[in-house]
C-alpha cells in the first residue's frame, strides 16, 4: 500500500429516484442504491439483473449521486447489499449525512453491525423461495421495534409456515411484521382474507411501484 489508503469502493448496479414501493416507508420519494451481487437465488426474484455486472464506485461518488437527487430518504438494496462488507460504511455515511436510511436485506447475512440509525427491513425467506434454509435466526435478536420482518408469500403453504414462524418466535413483539404477495404468484385478495380470518398482527403490503409502473427496471 502507498501512503494514501485506497478509497473504499462498492459494486453498484444502479442509483435511481423513485417512490418507495415497499416497507413502512412506502410512498416517500426515495433514492435507491442497488448493490451488485447476491449469494441467494430466490425463485421469484424480480431483480436478477443485479446478480452480476455493475460498476465500482467510491463511497464519495455514491454520496454525490445520492445528494444530486435532492430527497431525504435513501434505500440501500440489491442484490444482497450486506454481501459487500463496505455496505456497512455506506449505511453509516448516509446516516451521518442526515438521510433517513432503510436497508433491504435477505436475512441470510449478519445484521448485527448495521448502524442503529438505519431502518432494517429483513426478509425471512419462505419455503417457496427455495432459500428458507439460509435464514439466519440469530438476526432476530438484533432487530429494533422500528425495523421490519418481511414475509414474501406464494401460496397457502408459505402462509401457514409464516404464521408458524410468527408464533414460534413471537415476531410481532420484536419488530413490525410485513406480509407481501409474490408478484403475480399470490392473489393479494386471498392473502388479505387469510390475514383477516386469523386476525394476524401484521401489515399487508403490495409493491406500489409495480402498481404504478409494472415491472420496469430502475423503478
Ligand atoms: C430484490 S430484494 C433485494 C434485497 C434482499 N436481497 C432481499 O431479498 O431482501 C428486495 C425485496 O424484494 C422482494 N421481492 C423480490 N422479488 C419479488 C417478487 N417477485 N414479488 C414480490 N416481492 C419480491 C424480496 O423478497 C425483498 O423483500
Ligand atoms: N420503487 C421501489 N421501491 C422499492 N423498495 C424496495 C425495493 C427493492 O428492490 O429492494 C424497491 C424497488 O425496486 N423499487
Ligand atoms: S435475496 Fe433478494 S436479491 Fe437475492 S435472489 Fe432473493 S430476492 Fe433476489
Ligand atoms: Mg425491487
Amino acid at each position: 500500500m502507498g501512503e494514501v489508503a485506497a478509497a473504499q469502493e462498492l459494486r453498484i448496479t444502479e442509483i435511481f429516484l423513485s417512490i418507495q414501493g415497499e416497507s413502512a416507508s412506502v410512498g416517500w420519494p426515495t433514492v435507491f442504491v442497488r448493490l451488485t451481487g447476491c449469494p441467494l437465488r430466490c425463485v421469484y426474484c424480480d431483480t436478477t439483473y443485479s446478480f452480476t455486472g455493475g460498476e465500482l464506485m467510491t463511497l464519495e461518488a455514491i454520496l454525490d449521486q445520492v445528494e444530486a437527487h435532492g430527497v431525504s430518504h435513501v434505500c440501500v438494496t440489491g442484490g444482497e447489499p450486506l454481501a459487500q462488507p463496505e455496505c456497512l460504511d455506506l449505511l453509516t455515511a448516509l446516516c451521518d449525512q442526515g438521510y433517513q436510511v432503510s436497508l433491504e436485506t435477505s436475512g441470510a447475512l449478519d445484521i448485527s453491525r448495521v448502524d442503529p440509525r438505519v431502518m432494517t427491513v429483513m426478509d425471512l425467506k419462505t419455503p417457496s423461495s427455495g432459500e428458507a434454509h439460509r435464514n439466519l435466526l440469530s438476526n432476530l435478536a438484533h432487530l429494533k421495534p422500528t425495523d421490519q420482518i418481511k414475509f414474501v408469500l406464494a401460496g397457502r403453504e408459505d402462509y401457514d409456515w409464516a404464521v408458524d414462524q410468527l408464533r414460534q418466535h413471537d415476531l410481532a413483539s420484536k419488530a413490525q411484521v410485513l406480509f407481501s404477495p409474490v408478484f403475480k404468484d399470490q392473489s393479494p385478495a386471498d392473502l388479505a382474507e387469510w390475514i383477516l380470518h386469523d386476525k394476524l398482527p401484521v401489515r399487508m403490503q403490495l409493491q406500489l411501484h409495480k402498481l404504478l409502473w409494472g415491472e420496469a427496471r430502475g423503478r
